[in-house]
């Protein structure tokens, strides 16, 4: 769209587009043909050029009520003119207590306490630092080492990129945390092309750990994290039993395990947490987009008792825990919190995916035959279609299905040649038709 058009219609007020340096975007791409939204509302975001585009992504994996739900608003346009902030450190706030009684009320036992953030990213740093300060603080402080996995995503921070596995997110920042090392991801392995949910094939990966730990000794290991299920990789799912390994060999080495539940969180997979859908019990869940339907940024770290108590000794005038963010506990994100709950209470979103997984499923692998698709790969409400690379142009092909999407008035997500969708759960069947019916259009318009 041409730049006066852009302002005529958005009341953009300035020419300077440069000014803003936009993350994780190819800024000299996006600059020269800008991509607006202006509204959203339910599934639906206003383009600047009046168009309504479906939104397969939830925005980033985060809105998972749908936008523009009246409650949220309403709940935090009364807050910012109620409280609008409050200090968390030695003060609080009636709300930041009420949200971590219903959180954990989410969570199965021991996962009883909860540690606010404002993001993903330091919901990763804050779990990479609790497990780290729980060893020393029961005698054990050669547990210094982390364990992360190759394609891991944990955000962006030192701590997330080191523990990650994406190369492109930690090659341009050199030296990293010490002491970090990776297990083998669970992408590709024989057999489990085009499964359907959890495939069978690779539990023996989980043994990528007693590896690990023959190795280092597990006097000196801290932690293991993972995303049950690694979004931003393009959708990799753990073999049947894998996790469930993980767990096991965790518990038997004194190693703390932790979900980094930041995209599965709060109904993605049509449970309310991984830890349901998979019956594992981690001892930190990290979480943030689902926790405020994306409408106001938080995060959250849920701890097990064993966990939290280790750290609740000595003087009681003391910091436990020598951590923490301005914001955490924000009265606005909390008021968002509690109002998303409230609505994924009332409309039962947190197993919503669970009904709508086997429509959505077949609608995903119904793309099989459109040209260049090497698998697909579904669980809840998350999907993938990856794509084989144009030779020597790798990512090219499935950003130019993104782009010919979004003019196709359908908003998907890509990471490398996989198209990632990851719907609000409020999706419905003839929504779910349509996002999908237009990507076979887009699919077949590739060279
Ligand atoms: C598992 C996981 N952990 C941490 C983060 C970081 O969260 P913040 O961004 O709030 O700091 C994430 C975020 N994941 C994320 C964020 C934005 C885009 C995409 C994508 O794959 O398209 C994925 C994530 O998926």
């Amino acid at each position: 769209m041409a730049r006066d058009e852009i302002e005529q219609i958005t009341g953009l007020t300035t020419n300077n587009l440069d000014a803003y340096w936009m993350p994780f975007t190819a800024n000299r791409q996006f600059k020269k043909d800008p991509r607006l939204l202006v509204k959203a509302k339910d599934m639906h975001y206003t383009s600047a050029d009046g168009r309504q585009i479906l939104d397969g992504t939830a925005g980033l994996w985060c809105c998972n009520a749908g936008h523009g739900r009246q409650k949220i608003v309403e709940a935090v346009q009364k807050q910012v003119a109620e409280l609008d902030y409050a200090p968390a450190f030695q003060m609080a706030h009636p709300k930041s207590f009420e949200l971590a009684a219903r959180l954990a009320a989410l969570m199965p036992d021991p996962l009883n306490h909860v540690f606010y953030t404002n993001s993903g990213s330091e919901s990763v740093e804050t779990a990479l630092k609790m497990a780290l300060a729980y060893h020393k603080a029961r005698g054990e402080g050669s547990r210094t080492r982390l364990i992360g996995r190759e394609r891991g995503y944990h955000g962006v921070n030192f701590g997330g990129i080191s523990v990650g596995g994406m190369v492109a997110n930690r090659k341009q920042f050199g030296a990293m945390l010490a002491g970090v090392d990776h297990m083998r991801h669970t992408h590709g392995i024989a057999g489990n092309e085009f499964s359907k949910g959890v495939p069978k094939n690779g539990i023996e990966y989980a043994e990528d750990l007693m590896r690990l730990i023959q190795l280092h000794d597990p006097s000196t290991i801290a932690a293991v994290i993972v995303e049950p299920v690694a979004g931003s990789a393009g959708v990799i799912l753990p073999p049947e039993g894998y996790l469930k390994r993980l767990r096991e060999i965790c518990d038997e080495h004194g190693i703390l395990l932790i979900f980094d539940e930041v995209i599965t969180g709060f109904g993605r997979l049509g449970t309310p947490f991984g830890v349901d859908y998979f019956d594992v019990i981690p001892d930190l869940v990290t979480t943030a987009k689902g926790l405020t339907s994306g409408v106001v940024p938080m995060g959250a770290v849920f701890a097990s008792s064993k966990v939290y108590d280790a750290f609740m000794t000595g003087p009681d005038h003391l910091i436990e825990l020598f951590h923490g963010y301005t914001y955490s506990a924000h009265p606005l994100a909390c008021a968002a919190a509690l109002a998303t709950l409230d609505v994924y209470a009332e409309e039962e979103l947190l197993t919503r995916g669970a009904k709508m997984a086997e429509y959505w499923q077949e609608a995903l692998h119904s793309l099989r035959d459109c040209p260049h698709v090497i698998d697909i790969r579904n669980i809840g409400l998350i999907g993938a279609v990856e794509l084989e690379p144009i030779a020597g142009e790798p990512t090219k092909r499935a950003f130019t299905a993104f782009l010919k999407a979004y003019e196709k008035n359908i908003l998907i997500r890509t990471t490398g040649d996989t198209i990632a969708m990851s719907p609000p759960l409020i999706i419905s069947e003839s929504e779910i038709d349509t996002l999908v019916g237009t990507l076979r259009d887009v699919l077949k318009s590739l060279d």
